[in-house]
């Protein structure tokens, strides 16, 4: 993170452009501030090639006694995400170069999640727990059995994609299994269909998932408010649980995204283990009303 808001008017505050597996983040530091990042100037961010994003991981105080902040997550159109795993391992390694600390408690609308920076640079993140009953996903209308729902996409007597596993990792995510490699899939083309079905009140991230091993499968995914990335944590969280619900691999899996690989470990307490990579790539200050950002070293906008 970097010292400069104070030379600037206070609007400014001060900004990471980070990535976790090419998941493109920006971490936003407002402790010690009152202002959030208004939703127009989400958008305006995303619109600018330097600082478009994935998602924001907004940094506020914290909420909670115990915890060391509160998380507002914000995806590329605005709207709010209840868990972002990717995001999370940047604001752990801003944090960690900030303070010199490894562990931390964030809360996110999703609840209180501790993450770890390990000896090797990777980072572990307790994603919690998941959550099958369609009214937790949310589902619109009940589904007893949430490891393969009735829904599908294609021709109706051969559907190019049916019956995904279901899950929350505090966002509601749909898997779709294949046989085939992921890339054979049209998901620019199906995502926005499915992202906004009528059986996802909240909409849904949307994945397919091939299993190639008992510890392994490759994933893609289209974002609720994003689209397609070349990563997404809680996706991969999501798929792993589901793989293992529904017996195609075992508890422990390598989640090879576009982006590289996240190993996932559903824990017998329940909770999800995601440990992966994180990459900061630049530093700067931006206006949480307006979006208006500079470079550190250039200088501040008027
Ligand atoms: N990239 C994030 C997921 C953001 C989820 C968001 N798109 C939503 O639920 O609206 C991740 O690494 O978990």
């Amino acid at each position: 993170m970097t010292e400069s808001a104070e030379t600037t008017d206070g609007r400014f505050v001060p900004f990471a452009r980070m990535n976790g597996l090419g998941n493109e983040i920006i971490v936003a530091d407002l402790r010690g501030s009152k202002a959030r990042i208004a939703a127009d100037a989400a958008r305006t961010l995303a619109a600018v090639d330097a600082t478009r994003f994935d998602q924001i991981m907004a940094i506020h105080d914290p909420l909670t006694p115990g915890t060391d902040a509160y998380i507002r997550i914000i995806n590329r159109d605005g709207s709010e995400a209840q868990a972002c795993g990717n995001g999370t391992r940047c604001v752990v390694q801003a944090l960690s170069a900030e303070t010199g600390r490894h562990d931390f408690t964030f809360e996110t609308r999703a609840g209180i999640l501790s993450a770890s920076e390990r000896p090797d640079g990777l980072i572990a993140v307790d994603m919690g727990i998941p959550h099958f009953a369609w009214n937790e996903i949310p589902l619109a209308e009940e589904f007893r059995d949430t490891r393969a729902i009735e829904l599908q996409i294609g021709p109706i007597d051969a559907p190019v994609l049916h019956s995904p596993s279901v899950a929350s990792m505090g966002n509601p995510h749909a898997i779709f299994w294949v046989d085939r490699d992921v890339w054979d899939y049209e998901l620019d083309r199906f995502g926005p269909i499915l992202e906004n079905h009528p059986i996802f009140p909240e909409r849904a991230n949307i994945s397919i998932a091939r299993v190639t091993g008992r510890d392994a499968l490759t994933l893609r995914t289209w974002e609720r408010g994003v689209g397609l990335t070349r990563a997404c944590g809680s996706a991969a969280c999501a798929a792993a649980i589901s793989a293992a619900r529904t017996r195609r691999t075992d508890r422990t899996v390598t989640v090879t995204v576009p982006g590289g690989d996240l190993l996932i470990e559903w824990r017998d307490d329940d909770h999800v283990m995601m440990t992966g990579p994180a990459e900061w790539e630049w530093s700067g200050r931006l206006d949480p009303a307006t979006g208006v950002f500079e470079r550190d070293g250039e200088p501040v906008p008027a």
